[in-house]
């Protein structure tokens, strides 16, 4: 089992993959650098190699601060499309940059920030960076173009060749379960087994059974022994989802697996050797929960022997098209559902919310959008009338017919929704849409709209 600090070409080293700067070609991004120009380590200097890096006294940070001022994970540097972002990670004395403490700030180049008692300068490098990117656009079920997706298949591909410890951080819906499952998938492990343990499905008893197993009578409901899912995934995968919220008393029983692959069934003194490849996922910032008090460091660095970060899914909305037209195949999508869900306009607007739900909640969408059949705003904004579905588009049919059906579908869907609002008051809808009154009245009538 690896403890030391991943190699300068260790895939664990260029975590997160995202967008490079500059409009440069795909992956590619400016180097930055820090450097100590006051305090106790002036002239300790630090140069990214990848699109990301810690700062903090922890030995496994990117650039090490060793002084006492400074928390173990004090804060991370992350290079985005708007430039390098610092974010404190709940750090003791706090980073203040050019003067004004931030939790998060984009930096420029001759920022200074105070860490503690040191002054680090940021500066960009005039080299630059290229992060690996797969070749490939999918992985299992997860599909995408974009760079930073892209980078994520990279990990994820080299994770699948080895038997390396997995973290996979990412928000909510950002793929990270399916990831587990296709990594287990692409490995020499797929043939085993492949279980799941949700550690906030369970209080810490019960999960502690469910993971390493009980003798029988070893607590009160004990009434036969039971094996748990280490020794059950056996030759296999476990994957430990939401790890962020294992419960405190069962983190230094989760390392002592990680550390010695040994698992103690509750109520036995006897310690078996287990042989199962461990991924885990956690939505939460674990460097933060190990500052709060709430993760164990060894524990972390014991699971994030390679750590993929997911990214969500408004820092690729150029992979909205591909991943809902995937959504859509899923659930089942007709040809001529695909076209009018994801015409060129309703796309355009589903580029503009910010989908904190990323994917699950793109795809609980899309599956309404399949049972109304019409495309509402995502936002619940009302104002984003049905009509903005578009109309299928079908080669098979000549122009001029085609164009017809669209204007009759377009007439109808106006004159339904005019007539609902001004409730059945033709005076009243003709002025609102500007139209002659009489017209209006043949219209309806060929549309065989109430009146
Ligand atoms: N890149 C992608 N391409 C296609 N489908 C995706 C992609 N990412 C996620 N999905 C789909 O989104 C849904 C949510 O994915 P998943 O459950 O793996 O997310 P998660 O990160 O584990 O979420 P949580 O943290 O809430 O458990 C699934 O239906 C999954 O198939």
């Amino acid at each position: 089992m690896q403890d030391k600090p991943p190699h300068p070409e260790d895939p664990a080293r260029q975590t997160l993959p995202h967008a490079q700067l500059g409009g440069q070609e795909p992956g590619r991004f400016r180097r930055f650098r820090l450097t100590v120009v006051e305090g106790t380590m002036v002239g300790a200097t630090w140069e990214s190699s990848a699109d990301r890096g810690s700062v903090g006294s922890h030995p496994r940070n990117d650039f090490v601060l060793d002084e006492p001022t400074i928390s173990r994970f004090h804060c991370e540097l992350q290079a985005g499309p708007e430039g390098v972002t610092v974010r404190d990670m709940s750090s003791l004395n706090g980073v203040i940059v050019d003067g004004v403490r931030v939790k998060e700030a984009i930096l420029r180049g001759g920022s200074l920030l105070h860490l503690g008692a040191l002054v680090v300068r940021f500066d960009f490098s005039p080299e630059s960076n290229q992060l690996r990117i797969s070749e490939q656009t999918r992985f299992g079920t997860l599909v995408g173009t974009s760079v930073a997706m892209r980078a994520a298949f990279y990990l994820l591909e080299k994770a699948a060749a080895s038997d390396a410890t997995v973290l996979l951080e990412g928000e909510t819906g950002t793929g990270k379960s399916q990831a587990a499952q296709a990594l287990h998938e692409a490995s020499p492990r797929k043939d085993r087994p492949f279980l799941v343990v949700d550690c906030t499905a369970l209080p810490s008893q019960l999960l502690e059974s469910e993971l390493f197993g009980h003798e029988r009578g070893a607590f009160t409901g004990a009434v036969s022994r039971r094996v748990g899912a280490f020794e059950e995934a056996a030759g296999g995968t476990i994957f430990l989802d939401e790890v962020g919220e294992l419960p405190a008393e069962l983190q230094p029983k989760l390392l002592h697996v990680l550390q010695d692959r040994q698992v103690r069934r509750v109520g036995s003194n006897v310690w078996q050797k287990v042989n199962v490849r461990i991924i885990a996922a956690t939505h939460r910032n674990l460097r933060w929960l190990v500052n709060t008090g709430g993760f164990r460091a060894d524990l972390f660095y014991r699971l994030a022997v390679v750590r993929i970060v997911m990214p969500g899914l408004r820092q690729r909305l150029e992979d909205l098209r591909e991943v809902a037209l995937a959504v859509l195949a899923s659930l089942g999508a007709s040809e001529e559902q695909r076209h009018a869900l994801l015409s060129p306009e309703v796309l355009t607007r589903l580029q503009q919310w910010a989908w904190p739900g990323n994917v699950r909640e793109l795809r609980n969408y899309l599956e309404r959008c399949m049972v109304f059949e019409e495309a509402p705003s995502p936002s619940g904004d009302t104002n984003w009338s049905p009509s903005a579905t578009g109309f299928p588009v079908d080669l098979s049919v000549p122009f001029t017919e085609a164009r017809r059906q669209a204007l009759m579908d377009f007439e109808h869907r106006y004159l339904s929704l005019l007539m609902e609002t001004h409730q059945g008051h033709q005076t009243q809808a003709a002025t609102a849409a500007r139209m002659d009154r009489v017209y209006l009245y043949r219209l309806l009538r060929r549309h065989g709209i109430k009146r």
